[in-house]
């Protein structure tokens, strides 16, 4: 690479006004490829990077908007087609520059390891993920880009398909967008932010990504004509991504102001909000310190709370005891396991449809990191989604409260969101506890028929049914913690919630959940070929020994991490048992 494409990317960024201090950060090669660094000892708060968003290659932003909209081209096609024509049109593009950049740097991406390395994955979940990212990706291109290229030939003539617009150079810029593409805004959705996607992840990162989102949909100005026509229509008291991007900054603020010493009370500065809604929201994508970070150190933010399965066929890379990661459990496996040990295997089906059927009223709000997932997944990845921050730890929801505000309307988005979700596959988390899903169908699964005529038949019934089984979970998880922390002295001593003991009828469904869920765990590593031969620890050790760089690293990172949450749920599930 050339240390010139540097320069020159960064000679444009200057003349495009994305704004950095050149005397407190550089971009430079670390171990992550290029990453961005500490010149000096940085204050947290410290605004490091801002970029235009009139300078992030979005599909609205590109040379080709017009046809894009009109061919209703979306997602990752889309901003893959406007990023291909932008680097097609050489340096009369706005970013040539910045494309020459990344034109020169591969992307090391888990579907260009040939077919017998991709093998080394095939004990996770990530490779069905990138077998299934290949095929979408062929069938993406044969089915919408090639016919959008024929349609334009007065753009697209041959010569530049031929240069610019193969499978091979699609699959390209695929990677690049799927590995650097941040959410922007509800106008430009999701783009490359050049400077700010220099910024490598970290699962304890120093600096955060920020961007104020609830702009125009139609033409992207905070403020227009469209919006205050849709103000007269709409209730006045929503405007939930503005306060969000307003606390953010004033924490970034006060942690400044905390750093430069100065004692103004910042607990007390709510009443100043209307201060900060015009002046500060600038129509900027920023990189902000979070922390103080010392000469030398690299700025690093979080990508999101993915499991390693989409870090790998998102990025590239996986995370080590990645606290994020989960294991899947997919619905046939649950059938297969409950219908072994129920006496009447004639009410499984009910069961289960029932569950399917009646779940949504029963899952509670999302968790609230929910909102700071930032670009998780952007909208931009195409496969499954098939992890579920949300569905963890929840307690059922009031189902009368539920139906009131279905009447209203109010859930009519959640509603669409919890469509997108497969039904068919659960979660085992990476601690080795189960979703919450999960855990209502087992228990729907073995409850017996006079509990279950009553949850049919009243809601509150159900309800409180599943509550009690969450609070029971979420002491267990309690005890467990309070038992590793038994010899600290100054652990807090709150109050539990009391629950009834177990009856005799209880402890007998109990029973049956958690030999089905044994039972299950064992299908999913048999079926993943994962042996008890050695620890999942005893396995990283070795992995961390092997030699192994890059890509096989990172494939072997979610094998093993893969093991270790099966490991998990079998100590933790089995203990249970034998405790009943
Ligand atoms: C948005 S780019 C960051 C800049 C990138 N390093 C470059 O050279 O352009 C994301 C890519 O950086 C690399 N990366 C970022 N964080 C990483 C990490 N913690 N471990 C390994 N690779 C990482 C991966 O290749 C990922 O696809």
């Amino acid at each position: 690479m050339a240390a010139q494409d540097l320069s020159a990317f960064l000679q444009w960024a200057h003349e495009n006004n994305i704004e950095w201090d050149k005397d407190a950060i550089e971009i430079r090669e670390g171990k992550h490829g290029l990453g961005v660094y500490a010149k000096k000892d940085l204050d947290a708060g410290f605004e490091l990077i801002q970029v235009p968003k009139s300078i992030v290659l979005s599909e609205q932003n590109s040379g080709i908007a017009n046809l894009l909209e009109e061919e209703e081209i979306e997602g990752y096609v889309s901003l893959t087609l406007a990023c291909l024509f932008e680097l097609s049109l050489g340096s009369a593009s706005n970013w040539s520059a910045y494309l020459a950049l990344l034109n020169n740097r591969r992307p090391q991406m888990a579907g260009d390891l040939p077919e017998d390395a991709r093998q080394l994955m095939k004990k996770s979940e990530v490779y069905g993920d990138i077998e299934t990212d290949l095929k979408d990706m062929q069938e993406d291109f044969d089915k919408i880009v090639v016919p959008f290229l024929e349609k334009h030939p007065d753009v697209f003539t041959t010569e530049i398909v031929t240069k610019f617009f193969s499978y091979e150079e699609f699959k390209t810029m695929a990677w690049h967008v799927s590995s650097r593409a941040m959410d922007v805004d509800n106008y430009h959705v999701s783009a490359l932010v050049p400077f700010a996607d220099f910024v490598n992840h970290n699962s304890e990162p120093n600096s955060d990504y920020l961007t104020h989102e609830d702009v125009c949909e139609i033409c992207g100005a905070l403020s227009c004509e469209h919006l205050d026509e849709l103000d007269d229509d709409e209730d006045e008291d929503e405007v939930p991504e503005l306060e969000s991007a307003v606390a953010k900054k004033k924490r970034a603020a006060a942690k400044k102001s905390e750093a430069n010493g100065d004692d103004e009370d910042t607990e007390n500065d709510d009443d100043d909000d209307a201060d900060w809604e015009d002046e500060d929201i600038n129509d900027t994508c920023d990189i902000i310190l979070d922390e103080d970070v010392k000469k030398g150190e690299e700025i690093t933010r979080h990508y999101g709370p993915f499991p390693n399965k989409i870090f790998l066929s998102k990025y590239g890379f996986a995370v080590v005891d990645n606290p994020d990661d989960t294991v899947s459990i997919q619905l046939e496996a649950v059938k297969t396991a409950a219908g072994g040990i129920l006496s009447d295997s004639s009410v499984l089906e009910e069961r289960v449809q029932w569950f399917l059927d009646t779940e949504d009223v029963f899952i509670g709000e999302d968790d609230d990191d929910e909102d700071d997932m930032e670009d998780c997944c952007d909208g931009e990845h195409d496969h499954d989604h098939d992890h579920d921050h949300s569905h963890k730890h929840k307690k059922a929801k009031d189902a009368a409260a539920s139906e009131d505000a279905d009447e209203e309307g109010d859930d009519v988005e959640e509603e669409d969101d919890d469509e997108d979700f497969p039904r068919d596959i659960m979660y085992i988390m990476h601690d080795g506890s189960i979703d919450d899903r999960l855990l209502m169908l087992l228990n729907v699964i073995f409850m017996e028929k006079e509990q279950f005529a009553k949850v049919q038949e009243s809601m509150e019934v159900a309800t409180e049914y599943f509550n009690d089984i969450f609070l029971r979970r979420a002491l267990e998880e309690d005890l467990a913690i309070d038992g590793a922390e038994e010899d600290d002295e100054e652990e807090e001593d709150d109050e539990k919630p009391e629950i009834k003991p177990l009856d005799e009828a209880g402890r007998k469904v109990r029973k049956s959940v958690l030999e089905a869920l044994l039972q299950v765990l064992r299908l999913r590593a048999d079926a993943f070929g994962v042996s008890d031969a050695t620890t999942a620890e005893e396995d990283l050790e070795a992995l961390n020994k092997s030699g192994l760089t890059g890509l096989q690293f990172y494939g072997s990172v979610c094998v093993q991490g893969e093991k270790q949450i099966l490991q998990n749920s079998l100590k933790m599930h089995s203990k249970l048992i034998s405790e009943l």
